[in-house]
């Protein structure tokens, strides 16, 4: 605001005009047309209003001529409100007191207090809450204590020192001479506790710092010791190491670089193992021990086996007491996981430990051939049925990480687990697996006896329907007596619905095994078969009748490869063949087998192979071999037959 001619009125003119115009709240004339019951809530409103024309006026009065220099001269007024505000606070709502009168005890500081140069006010002043910078000058005390402007430093919080740089010295031009002496340093830092002294040995810094380090490089000398001002009072100051003091021996290297190192070894091997990582828990068994006795169906392997049948302990675990069985001594769960895919190949026969004396019968085979078995026929099933493929890890089976999650809850860890209780119920013996033709059924039922450590017998439904009904019978009894020899044991029947009657071929003979095989899954899984898992896969499952379906107590559906699991047995394939596809030709590659089972996808590989021997020339597989092969192999399972599983699964399956 500059200068007008309306200054030029007198003064006592001004606050009437000024203020008439700035009061929103009712005249005198109004609070008399107000009705008796608000006048109480109103009381403050006139007060408000009457204080403010009275107090105003008064002080203006008072103080005009002490302001009239400076109305005078071309400077900017402060507005009203950075007077008032403060003053009108005392006059919170709610207060029951009268409004004081005009005569009030809040005094405004002048102006000219707080401007540089001036003395200092040390009466107080009306604190302009939200004034002019030049009131801010001259704030009250209380609100600021301890601050450069001389307020008293009695506030602990604000010690020496504080504030003063805050503030532009135009404002305050005390410095911290006229502050009070401050406290006594020892009164602001107790001191530490022995041993921990700046004078203790462990602080002897060397004057020109430690040489460089080897294998760092040139480090920058620590920190000079504080300065002396800053040590506690009665604290020496750092005594320097003298000149001639040997160095300090520098270590060769430190520890943490070595944990550092491994730390990030650990860390790329987790990186590496991925998602599939989780799945190499359980170790591996592949030596199964020798019997002593040399049985041919040698029947407990060792103390190992639990109270299911089946072994959790890694190899090379320390036998744990031999009570742990019948005794009701409960195992520890599980052994120690092993990363990393073990290779070793199964044995046809492999060695096993002598037999343990037996515990009670619990879950320990007997070692004599089953009774009502042909041995004959119990030797040759044994022979030819006993699967000796190299373990399957759950990593070696691409992509199904859902359904592998569930196989691994519902069917591995409850196998393992040691019974609750006596008498709790048994974990689940048989298993179903169903999806399109070379899904991976096979390769699961696989990966689940390695699993489990257990000794894998295969079985394929349509081998045992092929001789016949009574000879196919006989096979399945002698299926499960092996079985049942060898716990712990996984019998993977594939082709399960080629022992069913067929719908559409009307197999007869088929269905006559269906008897036998109902009858071997009740005796073969009930209560008296620890140890034995029996896993059902089927590409036609919609061929299980009730009876048999619900002989399968998990039931779970192996959907196709999906992309990536397609690239994972793609690159894994090819490279058995010698061939390394760029990423864009993998990409593409995986793009057009879309539909192809895993199996399929292995039958690609080995057209490829064959169409480039058919060249006759000596020379690594290419992308162009692999798309000539597409032409001619591509997938079998129709979008029609891929909606029935999921139906099927709907319907009977577990899901996952
Ligand atoms: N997810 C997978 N990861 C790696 N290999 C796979 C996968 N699925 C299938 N394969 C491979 O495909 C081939 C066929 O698999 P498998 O025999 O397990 O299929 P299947 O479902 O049992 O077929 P079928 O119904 O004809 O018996 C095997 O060589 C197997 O290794
Ligand atoms: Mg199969």
């Amino acid at each position: 605001m500059h200068w007008t001619p309306e200054h030029a009125q007198p003064l006592n003119q001004w606050p009437e005009q000024h203020l008439d115009v700035s009061s929103t709240t009712p005249s005198p004339a109004h609070k008399l047309e107000l009705p008796p019951g608000s006048r109480q809530r109103c009381h403050y409103a006139w007060a408000h209003d009457d204080i403010s024309a009275l107090t105003a006026s008064n002080l203006l009065k008072r103080y005009a001529e002490k302001y009239s220099g400076v109305l005078d001269s071309p400077y900017e007024r402060p507005t009203l409100g950075g007077y008032g505000d403060a003053a009108f606070l005392n006059g919170a709502k709610g207060d029951p007191e009268p409004w004081p009168g005009p005569e009030t005890t809040y005094p405004l500081a002048s102006l000219h207090e707080g401007l540089p140069g001036t003395k200092s006010s040390s009466g107080g002043g009306s604190g302009g809450l939200g004034g002019s910078p030049v009131l801010a000058g001259n704030l009250p005390e209380p609100l600021y204590a301890g601050n450069a402007c001389g307020g008293p430093s009695s506030a602990p919080e604000y010690a020496a020192g504080y504030g003063g740089g805050y503030l532009a010295p135009g404002y305050c031009p005390q410095t911290g001479a006229a502050l009070p002496p401050p406290p006594p340093a020892a009164l602001l830092q107790p001191p530490p506790p022995p041993g921990y002294g700046p004078s203790g040995p462990l602080y002897n810094y060397p004057a020109g710092g430690y040489a460089a380090q080897p294998g760092y490089g040139a480090l920058a000398p620590p920190p000079a010791p504080p300065p002396a001002p800053y040590l506690t009072s009665g604290l020496a100051a750092p005594t320097p190491l003298p000149a001639s003091a040997p160095p300090r021996p520098a270590p060769a290297s430190y520890g943490f670089q070595a944990a550092a190192e491994a730390g990030v070894s650990l860390k790329r091997k987790a990186a590496d193992e991925g998602a599939e990582g989780r799945y190499r828990k359980y170790a591996y068994e592949p030596a199964k021990a020798p019997v002593a006795d040399g049985a041919s169906y040698p029947a407990a392997d060792n103390g190992e086996c639990r109270g299911n049948g089946f072994r959790a302990k890694p190899p090379g675990a320390a036998e744990e007491a031999s009570g742990k069985y019948g005794g009701g001594v409960p195992l520890k769960v599980l052994g120690s996981p092993v990363y990393g895919p073990q290779l070793e190949p199964f044995e046809k026969f492999p060695e096993r430990a002598p037999a343990p004396a037996p515990r009670g019968g619990f879950a320990v085979p007997s070692g004599e051939p089953p009774k009502g078995v042909d041995p004959g026929t119990l030797e040759l099933v044994t022979s030819k049925m006993v699967d000796c493929g190299p373990p399957v890890q759950w990593a070696d089976v691409a992509g199904q990480g859902a359904l592998k999650a569930a196989l691994e809850e519902e069917l591995v860890w409850p196998l393992l687990r040691p019974p609750a209780y006596p008498g709790s119920p048994c974990p689940p013996r048989t298993v179903l697996l169903f999806g399109p033709r070379g899904a991976g059924k096979a390769l699961l039922g696989r990966c689940l006896a390695t699993q489990l450590g257990a000794t894998l017998l295969r079985l394929r439904g349509a081998t045992v329907a092929a001789p016949g009904a009574a000879e196919g019978a006989r096979l399945l009894q002698a299926a499960f007596a092996a079985a049942r020899c060898r716990p712990p044991a996984v019998l993977l029947i594939s082709e399960l619905d080629a022992l069913l009657p067929a719908r559409d071929d009307g197999a007869a003979a088929a269905g006559a095994l269906q008897a036998p095989l109902l009858a071997c899954l009740d005796s073969g899984c009930g209560a008296g078969s620890d140890g034995v898992l029996v896993v059902g896969t089927t590409s036609r499952p919609a061929a299980l009748d009730e009876a048999t379906r619900r002989r399968f107590a998990l039931r779970f559906y192996v959907t196709l490869p999906d992309g990536p699991a397609r690239g994972q047995i793609l690159q894994r394939a090819l490279a058995q063949q010698g061939c390394a596809l760029s990423e864009r030709e993998l990409a593409a590659l995986v793009q057009g087998t879309q539909g192809f089972s895993g199996g399929e996808l292995g039958q690609l590989c080995q057209q490829a192979v064959a169409g480039a021997g058919l060249s006759g020339l000596q020379r690594p597989l290419s992308y162009k071999d692999l798309e000539a092969a597409l032409a001619k192999v591509g997938p079998r399972a129709s979008p029609k037959d891929l909606d029935s599983f999921v139906e099927w699964d709907k319907m009977y399956g577990f899901g996952h």
